[in-house]
Parts: C-alpha cells; sequence; structure tokens
C-alpha cells in the first residue's frame, strides 16, 4: 500500500466546482472525445470549472499542442449543439488544455507529470479512460515517479473485470495505490439526472415512502432498450456480452435505488451500504428458474426506423458462430422483508425499436373491488418513471371517465411530470457532467464502491456459469422487434405483460 494518507476536499468555488489539475489519460480515444471532453466544455460554460482548473491530455500518438487542441475543438463541434458553442468560452476552454505523449505501460515519461505537477495547489484527478487491463500499470507507474500525493483521486471507467476474480485482481491493483475513499468507480447510469431523481423520489415523498414495499407494489419493470448494436466494438462485445455490458453494472444499480431501505443520511457510504445489502438479498437462480425465469437472445437482420441493419453474426469484425447474447430478460427476486415475494422483471438488448430506459412500479390493486368488473385489469396505479430520451415522472391514476352516457366508468390517465416542459429552462445536463463535477467535489455518492462491483459480480457470475452449463443458443429476435417472443412469455406466464404505452 502507498504511503498516501485521506484525500483533501479540493480548494472551493462556491457551492459548485472545486480546482483540480485532471489527467486524462486515453484523451483520443472514444469516451474522452465523444462524451468526456463535451461534458467538461459544459462544466465550462455554466461557469462551473474553477478558474485554475487545468486539463492534461494523455495519448500515445505524437501530437504538439495544438494538433491536440485542434483534435478536441473538432470533437466539440461535433458533439456539442453550435448555439452552445460560444467562441470566448471555447477560448477559455482552449486555454486551460495541454498534452502529453506517453506509453502508460511504460514507467519512462512519468516524470513530466510530475513536472507538470509542479507547485501545483489543487488535488490532481486521474481519469483512466482505457481498458481495465492496464489500469494497475498507470497507478503504479503514477506512485512510483511521485506524481501522487495524499489528495490524488483516481477515477475508473467500466468494466471493472469480466468477472469476480478478474474484477478483484484490477481493484487491488487500484488499491495498492489509492486509498478506497479516493477511488471514484464510474457508473455513468448514476449520474442521469432522473437516477438520482429515483432518491428524491422516494426519500422525499412521503406518499412513496409508506408505500415502497411488497404490501402496496406487486412488480417492479426495468427495460433499458438501445436502438444501436456493437457500433464497432464486436471484439469488445462478444467477450462480455449483455449480461456483463448493461446488467451487471447500469441495470443492477437501478435495482438497487429502487429496492434500498432509506439510508441514514446522503453520505456515500451511508447509500453504497443500503445498496451493497440489496446486492447481497438478490435470489440466486437455480437450475429450474433458469429455464422459466431468464432468456438470453441474439439478434438477426431486421428494420429500424425503415433502414435495414444486419445481423449480430453480419456485423463488421463478427465470428459466425458466437453464442454472445445481445438481449437479456429475466425475473428476479430481492429476498428480504421489503420485497420478498415481489418480482422484478428486467429486460435489456440492442437494436430494438426505439432508445428507452424506464422503470415502472406497478401497485396492487385495491383489496376490495367496486367497478365494472370488465375494467378489472385497469385498476391499479402505476409509477413510470422514464429515464430517456424524454426524463419524466409519471403517476398513472384512475379517475371517473366523463360524460353522462359513462355512469361510472373508470379511465386511466397520467399526473405526469415532463422534466423539459416542466422545467423549461433547465438544460438536462449529460450524465457524464455531474459525475465529473462530484470528483471534482470530491463526493462519491454517485460512484460505485468495491463491495457493490464485487457483490454485482458475484450474482452474475453464478448465472453465467449456470448458463455455460447449459450451453444453450440464445434465442434469435429481429432487429427492431422488443426481443425473443419467449421474453415476453416469461411475463405472460405470471399473467402479466410488459409495459407497453411508450
Ligand atoms: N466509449 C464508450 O462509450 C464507453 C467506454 N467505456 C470505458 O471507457 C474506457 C475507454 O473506452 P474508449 O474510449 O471507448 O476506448 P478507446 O480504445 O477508444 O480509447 C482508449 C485510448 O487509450 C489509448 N491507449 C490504450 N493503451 C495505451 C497505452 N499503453 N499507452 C497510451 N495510450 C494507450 C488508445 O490509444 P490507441 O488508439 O493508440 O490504441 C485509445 O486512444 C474503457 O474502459 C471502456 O470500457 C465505458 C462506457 C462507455
Ligand atoms: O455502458 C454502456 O452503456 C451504453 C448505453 O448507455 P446509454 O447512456 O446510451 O443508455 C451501451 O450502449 C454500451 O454498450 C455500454 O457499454
Amino acid at each position: 500500500m502507498s504511503q498516501h494518507k485521506r484525500p483533501q476536499e479540493g480548494r472551493s468555488f462556491g457551492d459548485l466546482g472545486t480546482a483540480i489539475d485532471l489527467a486524462l489519460f486515453g484523451a483520443l480515444g472514444d469516451l474522452a472525445q465523444r462524451k468526456l471532453f463535451p461534458a467538461l466544455f459544459h462544466l465550462e460554460r455554466e461557469g462551473l470549472l474553477d478558474p485554475s482548473t487545468r486539463l492534461l491530455g494523455l495519448a500515445r500518438q505524437e501530437l504538439d499542442v495544438d494538433a491536440f487542441k485542434a483534435r478536441v475543438e473538432k470533437s466539440l463541434k461535433t458533439y456539442v449543439k453550435a448555439e452552445e458553442l460560444d467562441r470566448e468560452v471555447l477560448g477559455r476552454f482552449m486555454a486551460r488544455l495541454d498534452f502529453l505523449q506517453l506509453d502508460f505501460t511504460q514507467p519512462e515519461g512519468y516524470a513530466a507529470i510530475r513536472e507538470w505537477r509542479q507547485g501545483a495547489e489543487q488535488p490532481m484527478v486521474v481519469y483512466l479512460s482505457v481498458g481495465a487491463k492496464i489500469y494497475g500499470d498507470i497507478c503504479r507507474n503514477l506512485d512510483a515517479s511521485g506524481s501522487l500525493d495524499a489528495s490524488s483521486r483516481v477515477v475508473v471507467e467500466k468494466p471493472i473485470g469480466y468477472d469476480l476474480e478478474s474484477s478483484a485482481e484490477v481493484n487491488d491493483a487500484i488499491g495498492s495505490v489509492f486509498p478506497e475513499s479516493s477511488i471514484y468507480r464510474i457508473d455513468h447510469y448514476l449520474g442521469k439526472e432522473t437516477v438520482q431523481n429515483l432518491i428524491a423520489l422516494r426519500f422525499a415523498n412521503p406518499l412513496f415512502g409508506t408505500q415502497w414495499n411488497q404490501n402496496h407494489i406487486s412488480h417492479v419493470e426495468i427495460t433499458v432498450a438501445e436502438k444501436v448494436g456493437i457500433e464497432g466494438r464486436w471484439g469488445y462485445f462478444d467477450e462480455a456480452g449483455q449480461l456483463r455490458d448493461m446488467v451487471q453494472n447500469h441495470l443492477l444499480q437501478l435495482v438497487c435505488l429502487i429496492a434500498m431501505d432509506p439510508p441514514a443520511n446522503l453520505d456515500a457510504d451511508a447509500i453504497r451500504d443500503e445498496k451493497v445489502k440489496v446486492l447481497k438479498a438478490l435470489k440466486p437462480f437455480t437450475d429450474e428458474m433458469l429455464g422459466r425465469d431468464v432468456v438470453r437472445g441474439q439478434y438477426i437482420g431486421g428494420t429500424i426506423d425503415g433502414q435495414t441493419v444486419p445481423g449480430y453474426l453480419d456485423e463488421e469484425g463478427a465470428n459466425t458462430s458466437s453464442h454472445t447474447e445481445t438481449f437479456v430478460a429475466m425475473k428476479t427476486e430481492v429476498a428480504n422483508w421489503r420485497w420478498a415475494g415481489v418480482p422484478f422483471y428486467i429486460r435489456t438488448g440492442k437494436r430494438m425499436p426505439a432508445k428507452m430506459s424506464q422503470i415502472v412500479i406497478h401497485f396492487r390493486q385495491q383489496p376490495h373491488y367496486i367497478f365494472d368488473p370488465d375494467q378489472r385489469d385497469l385498476a391499479a396505479n402505476k409509477l413510470v418513471i422514464r429515464l430517456q430520451p424524454e426524463e419524466g415522472i409519471a403517476l398513472e391514476v384512475l379517475t371517473k371517465d366523463s360524460g353522462l352516457d359513462k355512469g361510472m366508468r373508470l379511465r386511466r390517465g397520467p399526473l405526469h411530470l415532463d422534466f423539459n416542459s416542466a422545467f423549461p429552462k433547465a438544460r438536462i445536463p449529460d450524465a457524464y457532467e455531474r459525475l465529473l463535477l462530484e470528483v471534482m467535489k470530491g463526493q462519491q455518492y454517485l460512484f460505485v464502491r468495491r463491495d457493490e462491483v464485487e457483490h454485482a459480480w458475484q450474482w452474475c457470475d453464478s448465472l453465467i456459469e449456470a448458463w455455460n452449463d447449459r450451453a444453450e443458443a440464445p434465442r434469435r429476435y429481429p432487429a427492431g422487434s422488443w426481443g425473443p417472443v419467449a421474453s415476453i412469455a416469461m411475463i405472460t406466464q405470471d399473467g402479466r405483460s410488459w409495459y407497453e404505452d411508450y
């Protein structure tokens, strides 16, 4: 373990950002160019970057700083709306940038980072926008070169490993240099506005606080549907599959935020302790459940928005015999007092008809029903939490249908909070803006603790092991559909259906 002591908070800039030196490893990569620089630019626009914050891009390519700035500017022009790309703000942003060419795995060259830091008072944030295999090398090289001090923080991207064992190796390597209190593990879903709103919704509204348990909720649905396919990442994706790529992290984090008990306060560890309890309570899959409650799928060619798209096995770089899943649906349960007997149906897939992420909380029906027997199926409230594309929350309630001829007919309608129309001036920030800001402030509550990652892997590993034992090919579904027919049968066998009011 290195000799670092507990990190210090960065120098405060009002209530907002704090001054940092950001060393961005992998600065020419896809994530950095498409997401991180645009997010930093938006923070600049909003006045959330402290005037003394500096940004150092690190990459393997030989570029001078002007060529690097030109690459960043080009990306900003691609990924930031033209009307948001103010010249003055851009000039201010570009003036913060510096560049260092480096092979990250070799110790030579790291002295230049120490020199860049010479005399700096603000903490250094090291952002590892590279594959997890080289996190350990980078951390060790930074440490050995004397570039770090007690205030340094490290931000790491997902996936952390491939299973419990490999994730423990990666975490050990990072942990041998940085204490847990300085490690910020990104799950970008935690930076999404509506995901954070789950905490406000559940713990600020007594209406829901008292109803949030198996006495009042019959089941929970989570859908994270993507329109995109593999986007040139076949090599990575084929080793991972949708369970590792999406369920192990994003969907399980959503399950945690829905199912966790109220934390004692909003401190990072108070929240994360509660999330870990949920992960530990996830019911392990038995062989019988595997056949009945889990569906794996792989897309074949189809049509999305009128365009023909290739199947998974015809994507660029594909191996024609792959059994990797691009879709997974399952029924699981959080086996504790609050949730016993409440199914959590989750599904996620690539090449679906729409990009749409939503959570639907289905409340139980009244104990005694007095209206038209034909309308009985209508008679339960649903809380629909839309994460994307249009963030919003709708509570489906039942009212009397208007009109003299309607008698006491019921009508289903939403009490609707659409964030864009309710708060028209508020731009909904990208997840990475929020997450970068929290790193600057030294706050960890939107980041994933090591034990969360490991409990999530443990649960997924057992599922993957059981799949491997069965050696079944995934079910095919045409691109542009909602997944294999079996995923619909999985929920209808319980007398329910996926919520379809998209
Ligand atoms: N892209 C995305 O949307 C998402 C990415 N992530 C994660 O973010 C991380 C980065 O992903 P992404 O940007 O897509 O990956 P890329 O491969 O696009 O970027 C990584 C960059 O790191 C550079 N690099 C790799 N090894 C070295 C080395 N030894 N020395 C110097 N430079 C090196 C690469 O340089 P070169 O090109 O020369 O090889 C490349 O520019 C990964 O952990 C990924 O899993 C997570 C969620 C989404
Ligand atoms: O982490 C990942 O997330 C994206 C989906 O993110 P979203 O914010 O667009 O919902 C997914 O496409 C990618 O495969 C995965 O690695």
